[in-house]
C-alpha cells in the first residue's frame, strides 16, 4: 500500500497509521509493517499504532528517526508492507513461560529493545518475566555482555582505571558525590556513569544534574575524564550501554529492580567504561533491595563471578541500610548535604563513615594505600580540602558552576514540619515510605522536593518536636505529601499510638 508521510516531530523510530489503512492491511495495534522509501529501496520495522483522529487515511505519521533514516519529508510518498513480527517476542514469551534464554536470545532480544523494534509494552513484558522468574548467572553475563555490544565502549591509555556502583535502595545514598572526588584527588581514573532514581527519591544522576550538565557522549566522557581525573554523568545519555536506561524506565513506576537486572545494568556500565577495579555497595536492610547479610553475600558472589567472567576485579562492601544515609532524601537537600561535608562539616556521621570506607577500598584495590590504609588515606583528603578541590574541577569540566557553595542550594519554598506525637524514642524509619513521601512532594523530578529527617534512629524527642520536614516547590505537591505521609507514619516514634479502632466502628459477625 502506497501511503503520504506526515513528519511527526517526536523523537525515535516509528509512527502512526489511519484505522481504514489498518483494516486494509489486515493488522492490529502491536503488529508489524515495513515502511519503505519507494526510490532508494532503504526499508524500516514500524510497530502499528492506530489513530482515528490525528490523521486522515492514505496517510502516515512518521517520527523523526525513521524519517531520517529513509531520507522523508513531509508529502513523500511511502510503501508499507505488513512485516512479522521479531523474534525476540519469541524469546521473551520463552522467559514468560520459566524459559532460559541463550546468550543469542538475550542478544536478540536487547539489540531489538535498543533498536526501537520492541514496543513499550514488550520490553514491559521482558521486566515483568524477568522479575517474576529470575535469571541465572549465565543469563545475567549474556545480559550484561548483549548491553555493553549494543552500546558504546570507552578504553583509556591510563591505568588502573577504577569505578564505584551502589546497587541502590537506601535513601539519602549521595556518596558518590564524595567518593569520586575524593578517588580522583588521590590521582586514579574514575569515569563514573549513574542512573537517574530507580526505586528512589534521587538517583545520583539526578542529583549531579544540580551542579552541572550529565548528558555526553562516551566521547565526551573519556574526554573530561582525562582532564578531571572523574566524572559523574548520566549512563542513560551516553550510549554506553543504552539498553540500561529502557529497563530503568519499566522498573521505576512499580519502585522494582530484579535481581539480573540490577547486577546487569550496575557491570554493563562498569565494562562499558574500562574500569578494571570496582567496588559495588549493597546496602542491607528490612526496607531495602537486600534484606538479610545472608542474600547480601549471594549477591555479592554473583558480582563478583560476573566481575570476574568479564575481567574485572570486583569487591563488595556490604553497608548498612536500615535508615536513611545522612539526613536529607532529594536532589538538593542531598547536594547541600555533601558539599557540605567536603566543605568541611564533620556530620552526618552516617554519610562520612561510609564514603571514606567504600573509597578506602578502591584505594586499596588500585594499590595508592596500603592494606587497612585506604580508610585514613581517604578521610584526609577530605579533611585536607582536596576532595572539594576536585568536586570543583569536575563540576566545571563538565559545565557548571565551579566555586558553588552548599548555601547556595536550596530546598523547596513549601515546608511541613511532621511533629512527634508523644515522647520517646525514633525506633524505626521505613526507607520505603520515605521515598513515597518524597516522591508524591515532587522529587526526583523537582530538585528542591525531599525530605529532611530531624531525628534519625535513637534520637529522643519530646512530643510536638519534628520528626521530620516535607520540602517541595508547589503547595498541591506538598498536600499529596503530607497525606500520604499521615497514612504511611514512615518514622514510628516508640510510645506512638498508630490508630484507635474502636469495636463498635466494625461490623462483627454474630455466631447466633
Ligand atoms: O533509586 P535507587 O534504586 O535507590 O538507586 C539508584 C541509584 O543507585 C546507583 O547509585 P550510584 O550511581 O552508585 O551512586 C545508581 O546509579 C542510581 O543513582
Ligand atoms: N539497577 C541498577 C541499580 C543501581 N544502579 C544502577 O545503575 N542500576
Amino acid at each position: 500500500m502506497q501511503l503520504l508521510v506526515q513528519r511527526v516531530d517526536i523523537a525515535g523510530r516509528g509512527g502512526v497509521i489511519h484505522e481504514e489503512d489498518a483494516r486494509r492491511l489486515g493488522v492490529f495495534d502491536g503488529d508489524r509493517l515495513r515502511v519503505i522509501h519507494p526510490e532508494t529501496g532503504k526499508s524500516a520495522p514500524m510497530v502499528v499504532d492506530i489513530t482515528t483522529s490525528i490523521l486522515t487515511s492514505g496517510t502516515v505519521a512518521l517520527y523523526n528517526v525513521t524519517c531520517s533514516d529513509l531520507g522523508l519529508s513531509d508529502g513523500d510518498t511511502v510503501e508499507v508492507h505488513t512485516a512479522v513480527p521479531p523474534s525476540s517476542i519469541r524469546f521473551i514469551r520463552k522467559k514468560m513461560d520459566k524459559g532460559r534464554l541463550t546468550a543469542e536470545e538475550m542478544m536478540t532480544i536487547v539489540r531489538d529493545m535498543v533498536n526501537e523494534n520492541l514496543s513499550l509494552n514488550e520490553i514491559t513484558a521482558f521486566v515483568t518475566a524477568s522479575y517474576i522468574n529470575g535469571m541465572d548467572l549465565d543469563e545475567v553475563e549474556s545480559l550484561t555482555r548483549a548491553m555493553v555490544e549494543t552500546g558504546e565502549r570507552i578504553e583509556f591509555a591510563t591505568h588502573p582505571v577504577v569505578d564505584k556502583h551502589s546497587i541502590g535502595g537506601v535513601p539519602g545514598n549521595k556518596i558518590t558525590l564524595l567518593v569520586v572526588p575524593i578517588i580522583a584527588a588521590a590521582g586514579l581514573t574514575i569515569p563514573k556513569t549513574s542512573s537517574r532514581a530507580i526505586t528512589g527519591a534521587g538517583g545520583t544522576a539526578d542529583l549531579m544534574e544540580v551542579l552541572a550538565p550529565i548528558n555526553f557522549s562516551a566521547e565526551e566522557v573519556q574526554k573530561m575524564t582525562n582532564q578531571a581525573g572523574g566524572v559523574i554523568v548520566w549512563g542513560g545519555s551516553t550510549n554506553i550501554a543504552p539498553a540500561d536506561d529502557l529497563i530503568i524506565r519499566v522498573e521505576y513506576p512499580f519502585k522494582i529492580d530484579e535481581r539480573g537486572q540490577m547486577i546487569a545494568s550496575v557491570m554493563a556500565k562498569k565494562f562499558a567504561v574500562g574500569a578494571e577495579m570496582v567496588v559495588i555497595d549493597i546496602p542491607v536492610g528490612p526496607t531495602t533491595k537486600v534484606h538479610t547479610m545472608q542474600d547480601a553475600r549471594r549477591l555479592a558472589q554473583d558480582f563478583i563471578e560476573i566481575g570476574s567472567r568479564l575481567g574485572m576485579q570486583v569487591e563488595c562492601a556490604v553497608t548498612y541500610g536500615d535508615s536513611p544515609v545522612g539526613r536529607a532524601i532529594g536532589p538538593n537537600l542531598e547536594v547541600a548535604e555533601a558539599l557540605s561535608v567536603l566543605e568541611g562539616a564533620k556530620t552526618p556521621n552516617s554519610l562520612i563513615e561510609k564514603s571514606v570506607a567504600i573509597s578506602g577500598i578502591l584505594l586499596e584495590m588500585a594499590g595508592k594505600a596500603q592494606r587497612n590504609g585506604g580508610e585514613e588515606m581517604a578521610r584526609s583528603l577530605l579533611s585536607s580540602g582536596a576532595a572539594l578541590k576536585k568536586f570543583h574541577e569536575i563540576i566545571a569540566v563538565q559545565g557548571g558552576k565551579s566555586d558553588v557553595h552548599s548555601s547556595d542550594i536550596l530546598p523547596g519554598k513549601y515546608s511541613a514540619a511532621i511533629p512527634s506525637p508523644v515522647s520517646g524514642y525514633v525506633v524505626s524509619l521505613n526507607n520505603t515510605g520515605l521515598i513515597t513521601v518524597a516522591r508524591l512532594a515532587g522529587a526526583p523530578h523537582d530538585k528542591g522536593a525531599g525530605i529532611y529527617c530531624n531525628a534519625k534512629v535513637g534520637t529522643q524527642l519530646r512530643k510536638g518536636e519534628t520528626i521530620y520536614t516535607i520540602y517541595a516547590e508547589s503547595q498541591e505537591h506538598l498536600d499529596r505529601a503530607l497525606e500520604e505521609a499521615r497514612r504511611l507514619y514512615p518514622v514510628v516514634v516508640e510510645g506512638m499510638l498508630l490508630d484507635r479502632i474502636p469495636q463498635d466502628s466494625i461490623e462483627l459477625d454474630r455466631m447466633d
